[in-house]
């Protein structure tokens, strides 16, 4: 598990790291600054002449410090300082004042000279408004030196992209590689901050969870090495019964295919049996395709007793992926929501049932607990908010935690970067696995199918979303490397589950003794 910030929580813990630890500001300027240059030697940079650009601000005094270091192994450095110089930061002023010592002359006029790397040190997290005039420009050319064949190198977060919500404040620096200081910030994950961050290198600078005096950070991310500890228990003397039932609640005609990518990924996350509830025109395509699977396939509507069968023999609900929003289909979901003994995860046509049908969103708000799980792509959710994209796009977070709030349930907000939230914590997750492979017909299924999956096997629904947007990603991230994120299919990712989550003997036996972490 590590952190994600935003910019004040950030500003935060760098001044109590200085002011209550007593680690001095510049030493965690020297110290992110030498984390640069070691980054630039991990990936084998070894640049000839570089072009700083650096600010009035602390970026820009990161910035300075890189280039004297780089300059100290022989680099040929050229430095430009640009803004108001009434408005130079304490740090920013001792690197200037280094470097004029040290003899190196600071340009006021832009080279356009060839360089193989330019730094962005212009703007770092202390950027509060939309870059104009000669800041414009300036990131202008910085793009152009880009375009012409230089490593673009920020530092902090690319000038112009925000760091609490990844939007670009009129114009953004398109790095190549950013390194940032002690933790990853929003805006390098949201979109279209994500897009313009490029390689990300996250360098620890002295400043620790020691300093989280006054809270922690409000969003957080998974990473590979926690597996271990998250996925969810498996007894040895468990049976097909104890690994979790599934009630799937899914395809329609012609829909057949949501139904198999859905239910295998139920299995393929470890729950022990899937039962399917369709229309009976997908019965024979579902026996030969996925014949692990129990079906209740009914002709003209379903039958209340049977449904009710169902519903007393599942573990958890799954229901909407391929489900249509017909009148049948908005029956079955009035069946299923007025029972509130079992978890449910809804997706897809279930929340555009949701959408359409107050009274079944109704129904799903009455059902509270948080016993819900809504997994809606970006147009679901603005269905479900009456709201529109453009909204959305601007306080994507805030849209989310209403939703949450609303229906007293856990979001995961399906998007490049996906964000699971959970109504009455302040804590979020943003997903950082996955990839644009993964933007194909049907992944979304099995989204839900592993967030089944997993809430089958008894996680509670605020980590078993987490979990599960994480392995999703993971799992995409398998099935890139084999297929190509052109060609890759949801089948594929289907398939690249079981890898994900296996784990060596010695690890499967650990993570059963590890106590399941908390967040
Ligand atoms: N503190 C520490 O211990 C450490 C900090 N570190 C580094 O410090 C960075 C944060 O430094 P920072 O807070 O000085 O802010 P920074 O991003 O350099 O810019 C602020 C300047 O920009 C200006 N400005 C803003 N928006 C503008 C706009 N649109 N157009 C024009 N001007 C605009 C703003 O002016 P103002 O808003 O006051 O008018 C101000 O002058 C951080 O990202 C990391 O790199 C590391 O060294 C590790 C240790
Ligand atoms: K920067």
């Amino acid at each position: 598990m590590n952190y994600i910030l935003n910019a004040n929580e950030m500003k935060m813990y760098d001044r109590d790291t200085s002011e209550r630890i007593g680690i001095p500001s510049m030493v965690l300027m020297e110290r992110a600054s030498l984390g640069v240059v070691e980054s630039l030697k991990e990936q084998n940079l070894k640049p000839d002449r570089i072009l700083v650009v650096a600010g009035m601000g602390n970026n820009g005094g990161d910035g300075l410090a890189v280039g004297r270091l780089l300059a100290e192994k022989g680099t040929e450095v050229t430095f430009y300082i640009a803004g108001n110089p009434d408005k130079v930061t304490p740090e920013m002023r001792r690197q200037l004042l280094i470097l004029e010592n040290s003899g190196f002359s600071i340009q006021r006029k832009l080279e356009l000279a060839e360089y193989d790397m330019v730094v962005d040190a212009l703007f770092g997290i202390g950027l509060s408004r939309n870059v104009e005039g000669e800041y414009l420009e300036l990131i202008r050319e910085i793009n152009n030196f880009g375009k012409r064949g230089a490593l673009i190198l920020s530092l902090d977060i690319p000038s112009g992209v925000c760091a609490d919500t990844g939007r670009i404040l009129g114009m953004a620096v398109r790095a190549d590689i950013t390194v940032t200081f002690a933790y990853a910030k929003r805006g390098h994950f949201l979109y279209p901050g994500r897009e313009y961050t490029g390689k990300l290198v996250v360098k620890n600078i002295g400043v620790t969870e020691k300093s989280f005096i006054k809270g922690r950070p409000g969003a957080f991310c998974y990473e590979k090495k926690d597996l271990q500890g998250l996925l969810p228990k498996r007894s040895p003397w468990g049976n097909k019964g104890t690994f979790g039932k599934v009630l799937l609640v899914a395809g329609s005609h012609d829909m057949c295919g949501a139904c198999i990518l859905c239910g295998k990924s139920i299995l393929r996350t470890g729950a022990g049996m899937v039962k399917i509830i369709t229309p009976a025109c997908n019965r024979t395509i579902l026996q030969e395709a996925f014949p692990e699977a129990m079906l209740y396939t009914f002709e003209d509507r379903p039958e209340p007793e049977k449904i009710q069968k169902s519903l007393d023999w599942a573990d958890v609900v799954v229901a909407g992926p391929g489900l249509s929003t017909g009148d049948i289909s908005g029956e079955l979901m009035e069946y299923l929501l007025k029972d509130k003994r079992c978890p449910m995860v809804i997706d897809a046509d279930g929340l555009n049932l949701l959408a359409a049908r107050r009274e079944l969103f109704r129904l799903a708000k009455e059902r509270g607990g948080k016993k819900l799980i809504i997994t809606p792509h970006p147009g679901e959710l603005v269905r479900l908010l009456k709201t529109d994209r453009e909204e959305y796009g601007t306080d994507r977070e805030k849209l989310v935690s209403e939703l949450a709030g609303e229906l007293c349930c856990v979001v995961a907000a399906k998007d490049a970067a996906t964000l699971v939230v959970e109504a009455g914590r302040e804590e979020i997750y943003i997903n950082t696995s996955g990839n644009d492979g993964m933007a194909t017909a049907g992944s979304g299924d099995v989204l839900a199918g592993i967030t089944g999956g997993l809430l089958a096997q008894g996680m509670d629904s605020f980590r078993c979303a987490c979990l599960s947007v994480y392995l999703h990603g993971l799992a995409g991230e398998e099935a890139s490397a084999g297929k190509g994120r052109y060609g890759m299919t949801a089948s594929d990712i289907v398939e690249a589950i079981p890898t994900v989550m296996t784990l060596r003997d010695e690890d499967f036996l650990r993570c059963q003794k590890t106590p399941s972490k908390k967040i």
